[in-house]
């Protein structure tokens, strides 16, 4: 796929709202800072993240990354979770759009400020309190703490006590990685199952920018049967717990626009620069960047 150049950003339809302006204005910023207690890694531009030759995930799949409907096109997305057991999805649970600017703003300033550059990694040095907005507790940069912290007091009140004591345990046993994830319109991420022997149980990821619409299939049945298409806002909330972890692919189709159900009819929302930030606990042993194994292919 060509990379779209900053002329071409710049001149494209799809890129109105925050992202487009960060994106132009950090074009020649400084380097990522070093000041950051974590490991950062940088892939190289791919067409998509997912097709990385670093691939971050083990179970990928080996066909089409596009889920059509038996008339040809895709079916539109719901706009509330299916039922996924262990998939999280309350459209009304939003981040502000001010922490979402202060998130967009940083890691463009500090990530994304190179061309070439779309998917950065982050890996907590310890196991302190992921509710705590400090980087010294959290190992994540502040603003990522603070995310971190926000997005655990939003979830609260929803989320099955279960399921929130896995994504904020009192004492965490392992560190947390952020995966920043950022897609040009039309970029897309093949379905997978985020690495089994890597990540732990309990995802949460952040939309930022644009919507997209993520597919969601059942791992053991063949191509697109039972797969499900589910509308993510920008600021919106996921999480990826049990069956919805382990036992279901996510992915996201490689398209400008997507197709959204309203009511009994459907609309079609375009996407534009669209940042994904999400939260996972590296396994106990996957906390070493370069060890043998962690990476497939390595
Ligand atoms: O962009 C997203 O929301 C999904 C990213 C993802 O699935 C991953 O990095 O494993
Ligand atoms: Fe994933």
């Amino acid at each position: 796929m060509a990379q779209s150049s900053q002329q071409d950003l710049a001149s494209s339809s799809h890129e109105e709202g925050p992202l487009k302006d960060l994106y132009l204005r950090t074009e020649s910023t400084a380097s990522p800072s070093n000041a950051l207690k974590i490991v950062t890694e940088v892939e190289s531009y791919c067409e998509s993240p997912g097709d990385s030759p670093n691939s971050l995930f083990d179970d990928t799949s080996p066909s089409s990354p596009c889920f059509e409907s038996s008339s040809g096109g895709p079916s539109p997305a719901l706009t509330e979770a299916p039922p996924i057991p262990g998939l999280f999805y309350d459209p009304s649970v939003l981040v502000s759009s001010e922490l979402a600017n202060d998130v967009v703003r940083y890691c463009f300033e500090n990530y994304f400020n190179r061309r070439g550059v779309n998917q950065i990694m982050l890996f907590g040095v310890g196991s302190g309190s992921p509710t705590s907005p400090s980087e010294s507790s959290s190992g994540l940069p502040p603003v990522l703490a603070t995310l971190l912290s926000t997005v655990s007091s939003l979830l609260k009140p929803s989320l099955p006590a279960e399921t929130y004591d896995l994504l904020f345990p009192h004492n965490p046993a392992t560190a947390r990685q952020a995966i920043l994830n950022l897609y040009q319109p039309g970029e897309g991420i093949v379905p997978h199952v985020d690495l089994l022997k890597r990540f732990g149980d309990g995802i949460v990821g952040v939309s930022f920018g644009s919507s997209c619409v993520m597919d969601f299939a059942p791992v053991e049945t063949a191509a697109d049967a039972g797969t499900v298409h589910l509308f993510l806002p920008e600021r919106s909330i996921i999480v990826l717990s049990g069956d919805a972890r382990y036992a279901w692919t996510h992915g996201i189709d490689k398209r400008t626009s997507d197709l959204v159900a309203d009511g009994d009819e459907s609309r079609v929302v375009r996407r534009g620069l669209r940042l994904s930030i999400t939260f996972r606990w590296l396994l106990p042993g996957a906390d070493v960047v370069g060890q043998e194994g962690i990476f497939p292919g390595t």
